[in-house]
């Protein structure tokens, strides 16, 4: 595995290993910033910043995660616009219909999942049930532990791994608004493996923060539906869903009329 091309520079892993609190200089000033989460968390979680390896070992892994990851997005972009195409399609709207919510404006952003090995997988979840915010999730899996989980009907079905590196593409409440809730964004989980570690990269696709999500006008006069979510801008989204994830609860089903 180690040889792996995308797995974590060692650099970072040393910089983790044995530490309690990270090293003041790798962390992000977050005073005056605009962490939306902070004020929910009880306790503010650091958040490292890789840019501050430049000047160490690290900065040559620093670029190297850049150019890849570079690389990465614009092949991901491709598939993300394809979904949204071919969904428009199902829905029997424009083709551009879904494609068009997104300004040059609309944020995309990467998360990398590190779960370690957890002796006790039946008290520690790695990820615990929500749904994802933006409009779409690609998600590249783990490809061979597996562990992410979502649920239906009451029972939480495993997403099993897959040989060879796979795409998983999720809604999200940002669709389940557009679209009127015909597409469902599902809760979903991670739970821990004991003996080993699971890694994951996941690409939100979001709109701007400043557009109004709400019911595709064209889905509504189409198919004759009544709204059955309120419009919410963008950023207040952002805002209700860390209030309800952490509480437990899904920012979309305070949208519903
Ligand atoms: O690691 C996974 O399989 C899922 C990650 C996830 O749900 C997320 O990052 O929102
Ligand atoms: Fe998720």
């Amino acid at each position: 595995m180690a040889d792996e091309p995308w797995r974590l520079p060692n650099i970072v892993q040393e910089l983790a290993a044995g530490v309690q609190e990270p090293p003041s200089r790798y962390l992000q000033d977050l005073a005056g910033g605009d962490q939306l989460a902070g004020a929910e968390i009880p306790e503010p979680i650091p958040t490292i910043d890789l840019g501050r390896l430049s000047g160490s070992d690290g900065a040559d892994e620093a670029a190297k995660l850049r150019d890849i990851l570079h690389e990465y997005t614009l092949k991901i972009k491709t598939v993300k616009n394809d979904i949204l195409l071919a969904l428009a399609k199902l829905l029997e709207l424009d083709e551009d219909c879904l494609l068009n919510q997104f300004s040059d404006r609309a944020i995309t952003t990467a998360r990398f999942n590190y779960y370690s090995p957890c002796p006790r997988p039946d008290l520690v979840l790695g990820l615990k049930p929500h749904s994802d915010l933006c409009a779409l999730t690609v998600l590249l899996t783990d490809k061979e532990v597996g562990g992410l989980q979502v649920l239906r009907d009451g029972t939480w079905y495993s997403v099993p791994a897959v040989r060879d590196y796979s795409l998983l593409i999720n809604i999200g409440v940002t669709l389940e608004i557009m679209t009127n809730g015909t597409f469902r964004a599902p809760l979903h989980r991670v739970v821990t493996n004991a003996e080993r570690e699971r890694m994951s990269v996941a690409m939100f696709y979001a709109v701007d923060g400043e557009k109004e999500i709400e019911p595709v006008a064209e889905l509504l006069g189409l198919k004759q539906q009544s709204a059955r979510y309120r419009g919410i801008k963008g950023k207040d989204l952002l805002i209700g869903h860390y209030e309800h994830f952490s509480r437990g609860g899904r920012v979309v089903d305070s949208l519903k009329i």
